[in-house]
């Protein structure tokens, strides 16, 4: 699977901008040409001459390289300002001030929520001032011209906010249906791969764990598997409570976990593995009013910068093994501060 596919809103934002710099590229030189040459308008339609180049350029840079938030926050400021400016300065009978209306959407669509709120805010006062500090709104009454303007711009805000925040969730609840695992909401094989490859661009201090609760099979089998389903719960939850901000838990088998912890020394790792396996062992689960006691066995390994993913889970794997055969409950590491293997057991 194509996992960039998943990141859906980059994928459309960047298909977006990059036709809305062709057309506001050709767009923009027709109304320089018209400018300079027709209106006399030199200031105007030497900025559109500037802005019609930009938008060419951005969007041959976007065919070659990937989509960056400073390509259409430039893009919306550069038109913005081209808007306010032609509204300012033209006449009101030349009706540019109607290009007012398209922006929300183009700032939504190519920016999102936060930015697009921000953007149709300031586009609203700045176009305010430009239009109140005209002399004259010939041919229109200033009343009609005033309320008109302000309610169709309010609107067309609205929509755009309404049809961006819903994208969105639903964005997130779609990606949230593929990578994360329905019962413990920890990430899935599918996530454990978008992380690797493409969140932990740097993997410079990354470790690998491979954590594996020891005789689940006996909890399924004394409790019931809902009571198990409910301890996997409780360990993920224990997992991510040890965690900071660099880690990343994923579930990649019925009782079995692969955690990340990168930008970290070994003696971190170490005690990352080792608080988890702790607090495993002592915190009593009281499940459905019952108690039940889980260990956990982990295998940790030092990424030597080179394997693939499938390489360094499988030496971690190989670790969990041995502290499976050391007798379980057990962090095995073959990279330990102290530069020998550490077996620590309770
Ligand atoms: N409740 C529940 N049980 C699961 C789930 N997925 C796998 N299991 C159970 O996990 C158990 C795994 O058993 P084993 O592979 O024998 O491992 P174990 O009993 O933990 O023993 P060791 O790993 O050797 O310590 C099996 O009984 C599976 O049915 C799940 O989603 N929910």
């Amino acid at each position: 699977m194509d996992i960039a596919a998943l990141n859906s809103t980059l994928a459309l934002r960047s298909r977006v901008l990059k036709w809305m710099c062709l057309c506001l590229g050709v767009l923009s030189g027709i109304f320089a040409v018209f400018n300079l040459l027709i209106n006399d308008f030199l200031i105007l339609g030497a900025l559109e001459v500037v802005f019609s180049v930009y938008c060419f350029g951005i969007y041959f840079y976007i065919t070659k390289h990937v989509f960056k938030l400073w390509q259409p926050v430039s893009i919306c400021t550069f038109v913005s300002l081209l808007v306010v400016l032609g509204s300012y300065l033209s006449s009101v009978y030349n009706a540019l001030f109607v290009w007012t209306l398209v922006l929300p959407v183009l700032y939504y669509l190519l920016l999102g929520k936060l930015w697009g709120f921000g953007l149709s805010m300031s586009l609203a006062l700045l176009q305010a001032i430009a239009l109140i500090t005209k002399e004259s709104v010939a041919p229109y009454s200033p009343s009609n011209l005033g309320l008109n303007l302000a309610f169709s711009y309010v609107t067309i805000w609205v929509i755009a906010h309404v049809f961006e925040t819903s994208r969105a969730s639903f964005s997130k609840r779609l990606e949230d249906l593929a990578m994360l695992d329905p019962l413990t909401g920890a990430g899935n094989r599918l996530a454990m791969n978008q992380y690797f490859e493409i969140e932990l661009s740097d993997k410079e201090n990354l470790y690998t764990m491979v954590m594996d609760l020891d005789f689940f099979k006996k909890v399924n089998d004394e409790f019931g598997h809902a009571i198990g389903d409910s301890v996997l719960i409780e360990v993920t939850k224990i997992i991510k409570s040890q965690l900071t901000k660099e880690g990343a838990v994923f579930r990649i088998g019925g009782e079995e976990f692969a955690i990340f912890v990168a930008h970290s020394s070994a003696s971190e790792a170490a005690n990352i593995a080792e608080n988890i396996r702790h607090t495993i062992e002592n915190n009593k689960l009281i499940i459905a009013e019952q108690l039940v006691s889980i260990t956990a066995s982990i295998g940790v390994i030092a990424y030597s910068g080179n394997e693939t993913l499938k390489q360094t889970i499988k030496a971690a794997d190989d670790r969990l093994y041995q502290a499976k055969n050391n007798g379980r409950n057990q962090v095995v590491f073959n990279d330990p501060p102290q530069g020998k293997q550490l077996n620590q057991a309770s």
